[in-house]
């Protein structure tokens, strides 16, 4: 019969650490690694029994060099070794997550034991990880959809009250030019009348899209009510901002919009006022008041033109 090993404490403390998924490891005054467990020597790439007895630094260097193990994201291996043994003789404690090139996260905790002895160990927050992952990515899709208008895929009426929140900020505290610019298609009741409802969705979404081909990232095309779009260009003076209206118009004058589902390409105009921040604006409304009201002089002088506000 097989003999039993002896149910000394240390052979249950070893039972269980070797049993449990966490990461285990000690180390004397000279960072040797005296004891640890299969998941502690995971975490650099190597097998419990060529991890005891190695250094520290060697482990890490290890993991580095093998692209196993932890996640060591440093350009210069000594520097950052470096920092980290100041780091742990200044603090007798400290925890910190560590990620593993597998996709594994540890929370670790790190102990100076009495003669400079080191206690590492690691619980495995893994899923708990992915799961606030996949809860941030849900987020940001949730934020994206609040503030995207489903139709055009440009930024809605509640995206362009937060920008222009942000914009207007950042213009005056870095004493900077912003334009905005109002757009509002020609006749569009017609083009619905003529062409359907679906007509006029399929002019909105191309409308959306020219103009998107035609501005600078750092641009922000809005669609703010059924068939008006406002442009908030930061860093745009009144040339600028003239010059960008006028590219708008001319483009969507001379381009042929698709309707789909009747095959066919139609020609439309669209109108465009032009305000600028003063002094005296508190906000997007001072801007866009301004901005509307150079739109209506452009549709009341004809339409498909541009205007700038002017208060005479
Ligand atoms: N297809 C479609 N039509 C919309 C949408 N939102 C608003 N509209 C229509 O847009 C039209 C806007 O018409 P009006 O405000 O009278 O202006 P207009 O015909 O463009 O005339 P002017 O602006 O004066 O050149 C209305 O008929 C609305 O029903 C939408 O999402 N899709």
């Amino acid at each position: 019969m097989a003999k039993q090993p002896e149910m000394t404490l240390e052979f249950l403390f070893r039972e269980v650490l070797d049993s449990v998924p966490d990461s285990f490891g000690i180390l004397n005054s000279d960072r040797n690694v005296v004891y640890c467990n299969d998941t502690f020597a995971s975490t650099f790439g190597v097998s419990k029994e060529e991890a005891i007895g190695k250094n520290h630094k060697e482990l890490l260097e290890i993991a580095w060099n093998s692209n196993s193990g932890v996640n060591i994201e440093a350009d210069d291996f000594s520097t950052w070794f470096d920092e980290l043994i100041k780091t742990q003789q200044s603090t007798p404690i400290s925890h910190f997550e560590s990620d593993m090139k597998d996709g594994r996260w540890y929370k670790m905790t790190r102990i100076n034991l009495k003669n400079g002895y080191m206690l590492a160990f690691g619980v495995d927050i893994t899923d708990l990880k992915n799961t606030q992952k996949s809860l941030e990515e849900a987020n940001q899709r949730i934020e994206h959809l609040a503030n995207t208008d489903q139709l055009t895929g440009v930024n809605n009426r509640r995206a362009f009250d937060l920008l222009s929140v942000q914009e207007i900020e950042r213009a005056i505290r870095y004493r900077q030019s912003l334009s905005l610019l109002a757009l509002d298609i020609d006749f569009f009741k017609s083009i619905n009348d003529n062409y359907g409802h679906e007509g006029g969705d399929d002019v909105l979404r191309e409308f959306a899209r020219l103009c998107g081909t035609l501005l600078r990232q750092s641009d922000s095309l809005c669609r703010i009510g059924g068939e008006e779009f406002a442009v908030l260009l930061p860093m745009s003076d009144r040339a600028a901002a003239h010059s960008i209206a006028e590219r708008i118009r001319s483009h969507v004058e001379k381009h042929a919009f698709p309707l789909i589902h009747l095959n066919q390409t139609i020609n439309i105009t669209v109108s465009v006022g032009i305000s600028y921040l003063i002094d005296t604006d508190r906000g997007i409304k001072e801007l866009l008041a301004r901005a509307d009201s150079a739109l209506y002089q452009a549709k009341g002088n004809g339409r498909n033109q541009v205007i700038e506000f002017s208060p005479f």
